[in-house]
């Protein structure tokens, strides 16, 4: 059941939707501090990963653009799993800080996994908590007063304010990932979205199988060009999540190189942009948790 197809692709146009999305929040946050509650973002960036350092400005930049204060912890890259810690302890404590995040990956030899569970459930603005994650397991419908994965749920968003119904479409998700793989399948089958999820990963067998049987693809495995066009259903829609640090063999310079291989855009119906696409829903996303919970508080 696919969409009517006549060749290139539409575009999914993320940066568009999410400032659409952030403009709404900008009401919500001068209504919320007319009432005297200011939300605040907290990030725990640990090193200087160019794609973190770039993420975390991003996600500060749009604190500012929408009336969200900012409160930044940044540690080095040698921090050490104690002070990781005490970082997370900070903002657990900190009443100015209404949600964060610790931006992932965090370097080896840091317990992520420990990192995660010790943010307090109430001001993770990831959505990435074992409780929030547990609170989707237990609900496959109903109103959701917790917060969601920014991805999954930018994912999701995108297409819906794209006029994309999902209901009984089949979707395969590419990657297995804690921000993407291992958990838009809690969304995206739940009642309200109703729609068939496959997940494949390094140990699926025959990936353009799975791939070419989707309605929908979602590829965030950091895998440049994993997603071939000859993969792909004609007509099927394509969110492009992965990014990737490569070197440009001509220039010799770092890019980001997403998961989709050109040619795939005139085989699909809609096609998600990366950079453009996936990444500012992602950040849109994570400023509705954090004014949802704000909201939640009064
Ligand atoms: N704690 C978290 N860490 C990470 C997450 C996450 O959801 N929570 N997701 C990814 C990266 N990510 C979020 O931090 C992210 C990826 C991309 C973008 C984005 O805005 N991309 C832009 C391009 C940015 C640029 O290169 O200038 C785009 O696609 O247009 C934002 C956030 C891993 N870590």
């Amino acid at each position: 059941m696919r969409a009517p197809w006549n060749g290139a692709a539409r575009v999914l146009d993320g940066k568009a939707t999410a400032a659409a999305l952030k403009a709404e929040l900008k009401e919500r946050v001068a209504a919320l501090r007319e009432r005297g509650v200011t939300p605040g973002l907290g990030t725990v960036l640990v090193g200087e990963d160019p794609g973190s350092v770039k993420y975390v400005a991003g996600k500060h930049a749009d604190c500012a653009e929408v009336g969200i204060l900012s409160i930044r912890e940044d540690l080095p890259a040698t921090a050490t799993q104690t002070e990781v810690e005490a970082a997370v302890d900070r903002l657990n404590a900190d009443d100015a800080c209404t949600g964060y995040i610790v931006q992932l990956p965090l370097p080896a030899g840091v317990d992520t996994n420990a990192i995660l569970e010790r943010v307090d459930p109430d001001k993770d603005a990831d959505g990435l908590h074992p409780t929030n994650l547990g609170r989707l397991v237990l609900r496959a419908s109903g109103p959701i007063d917790s917060p969601l994965p920014c991805t999954p749920r930018g994912c999701i968003e995108l297409m819906e304010r794209h006029g994309i119904d999902l209901a009984g479409r089949n979707v395969c998700v590419v990657g297995r990932g804690v921000t993407v793989g291992r958990s838009i399948g809690l969304l995206l089958g739940r009642k309200d979205v109703n729609a068939t999820v496959d997940i494949c990963h390094t140990g699926t067998t025959d990936l353009a199988e799975h791939v070419r049987r989707a309605d929908v693809v979602i590829s965030a495995a950091g895998s440049p060009g994993i997603i071939a066009p000859e993969m792909v259903a004609p007509g099927a829609v394509v969110l492009d999540v992965g990014v990737s640090r490569v070197v440009d063999p001509a220039t010799g310079k770092g890019r980001i190189a997403g998961d989709v291989a050109d040619g795939v855009d005139e085989v699909a119906s809609w096609l998600s942009p990366n950079p453009g696409g996936v990444g500012p829903m992602t950040r849109a996303l994570l400023l509705a948790n954090v004014v949802e919970a704000a909201e939640r508080s009064r």
